[in-house]
């Protein structure tokens, strides 16, 4: 595993926490993206050498939607860059960790994702990253 790719922060209002961290931050998302299969609107920040991605459900199904009915607003995965995706899903397979998704999906800002149940990661879902070249 590399660098920390970027933060997850699941927010209710897209339009008004884009605002927010605009101001928090002192710059505007370099980009924003509506990502059907996910039913999320996102949008990223560069911080340093990381992100914040923000996350909109747009679907009372979303992970995102439900992930704030439960729980509220804040962060909601943490992803982590990879050289090798595939090699990394066997390596946390093998080391007892529970992938949500057994190949590789299509993420937003171009990369290859995959997740592993925060059930078997203390709490927090983590998101594990690779650019598609
Ligand atoms: C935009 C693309 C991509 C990118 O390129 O960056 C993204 O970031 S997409 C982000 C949104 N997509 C996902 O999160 C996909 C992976 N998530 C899932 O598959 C599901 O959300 C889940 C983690 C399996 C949970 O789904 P489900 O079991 O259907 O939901 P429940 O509401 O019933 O929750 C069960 C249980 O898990 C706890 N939970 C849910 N989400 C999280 C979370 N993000 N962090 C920590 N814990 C989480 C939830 O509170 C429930 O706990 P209990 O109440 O204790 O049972
Ligand atoms: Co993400």
């Amino acid at each position: 595993m590399k660098n920390v790719e970027h933060i997850g922060i699941a927010v209710k209002n897209f339009s008004e926490a884009n605002g927010l961290y605009f101001r928090l931050l002192g710059v505007e998302p370099y980009k924003t993206e509506h990502v059907a299969s996910e039913g999320v609107n996102t949008s990223f920040f560069r911080v340093g050498s990381t992100k914040i991605e923000l996350l909109e459900g747009l679907t009372p199904d979303s992970a995102i939607s439900k992930f704030i009915e439960k729980r509220g607003e804040g962060i909601h995965h943490i992803a982590f860059e990879v050289d090798d995706i595939l090699a990394e899903m066997a390596r946390l397979k093998s080391e007892g960790f529970t992938l949500l998704n057994e190949q590789p999906k299509k993420g937003a800002d171009n990369k290859l994702v995959c997740f592993v149940h925060p059930k078997s990661a203390t709490g927090v879902l983590i998101e594990l990253t690779q650019e598609i070249k």
